[in-house]
């Protein structure tokens, strides 16, 4: 049964009305002080599909830091300019380890697992910025966001980024174990500068949602990368884009997705719709503890989940 715009907007806001009622909303990242005075209770869904009008509920016209979700849309800017040569670099294996994790590095000489914990992301930045000053790497990454989002009114947060890089101590000793290892062709303080920088990118669940829509594929969404790169960065959201929670957020959502310490989710639901979720909150895995609830309850009602539909929505397609 297809699901019409009326149902998915209806399914919106019976998440969002759950999500506000829910007593438990997660802690915020304090470990970045800019990040750490944002109100925890705030909830935004927004639903993105090629060629029809984006579904939003609750505060999804709220900017806020969508932080390690950046590392997609570089991950996509790092593959443009080198392709399979990235990989030399960093690995394509889920880590089981907390996104600030050093164990493998060590273990695994300077190659990091993937390229969605800081390590990983940290070369893969590095990898955009050979060649590149921060501000031409930076200005591709807004770009690149811009475009897919087809909005130009996405932009970094100086604050966030100076917070980072005054307090980011272990991505900064993550920076110097790779330069270490001969795996950082530029500064650590050049390279994280940037990191931080493209961390601090902010955009609202709509603009998000929209930003995602390059992933889902089809002759309507952004052709910005090529089908086969589509379905490659989805495989790595799914198995590595929540770090040690990417299991439990597969088995309860069953959706290629990507997490950032501000809160904000994006998950991909190939061929058919992007989703951005955002709740500042955060579980022990550093993931929204709401947005991932959110997102279980969204592949329940909706059916949607790369594994086939749950029993309980009886519905499919869309
Ligand atoms: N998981 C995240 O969103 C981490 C991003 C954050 N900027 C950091 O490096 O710690």
């Amino acid at each position: 049964m297809t699901l019409t715009t009326a149902r998915l907007q209806a399914i919106l806001s019976e998440i969002t009305d759950l999500a506000r009622a829910s007593d438990s909303p997660g802690k915020v990242a304090d470990y970045i002080p800019e990040l750490a005075c944002i109100d925890p209770r705030q909830f935004a869904i927004a639903l993105a599909r090629p060629g029809k009008p984006t579904l939003v509920a609750g505060d999804a016209a709220v900017p806020f830091s969508i932080q390690s979700v950046s590392k997609v849309f570089m991950l996509a800017l790092a593959l443009g300019k080198m392709g399979d040569r990235l990989w030399a670099r960093v690995g394509r294996e889920p880590s089981g380890q907390a996104f600030y994790s050093m164990l493998h590095l060590e273990l695994e000489k300077g190659r990091p697992r993937n390229p969605f914990i800081n390590a990983g992301a940290i070369v893969t930045t590095d990898a955009v910025l050979q060649g590149a000053s921060p501000s031409e790497a930076l200005g591709a990454l807004l770009r690149f966001v811009r475009a897919a989002a087809n909005d130009d009114d996405i932009h970094m947060n100086e604050r966030v980024a100076q917070s980072e890089i005054a307090t980011g101590h272990r991505n900064f000793a993550l920076a110097h174990y790779l330069l270490s290892h001969g795996n950082l062709a530029n500064t650590p303080d050049l390279t994280l500068g940037t990191y931080f920088h493209q961390c601090a990118v902010e955009m609202t669940a709509a603009q998000l949602a929209n930003a995602g829509l390059f992933l889902v594929g089809g002759s309507d969404a952004p052709r910005l990368v090529s089908p086969q790169r589509i379905r490659r960065i989805n495989a790595l959201m799914m198995t590595c884009g929540h770090y040690d929670g990417s299991g439990d957020y597969a088995y309860r959502v069953g959706l290629p997705g990507k997490s950032g310490v501000g809160g904000g989710i994006l998950s991909i639901v190939p061929g058919v719709a992007s989703v951005a979720v955002w709740s500042p909150g955060l579980n022990h895995y550093g993931n929204s503890k709401l947005g991932t609830e959110a997102m279980e309850r969204f592949a329940r009602l909706t059916g949607w989940s790369v594994f086939g539909p749950t029993a309980a929505s009886g519905q499919t397609g869309g």
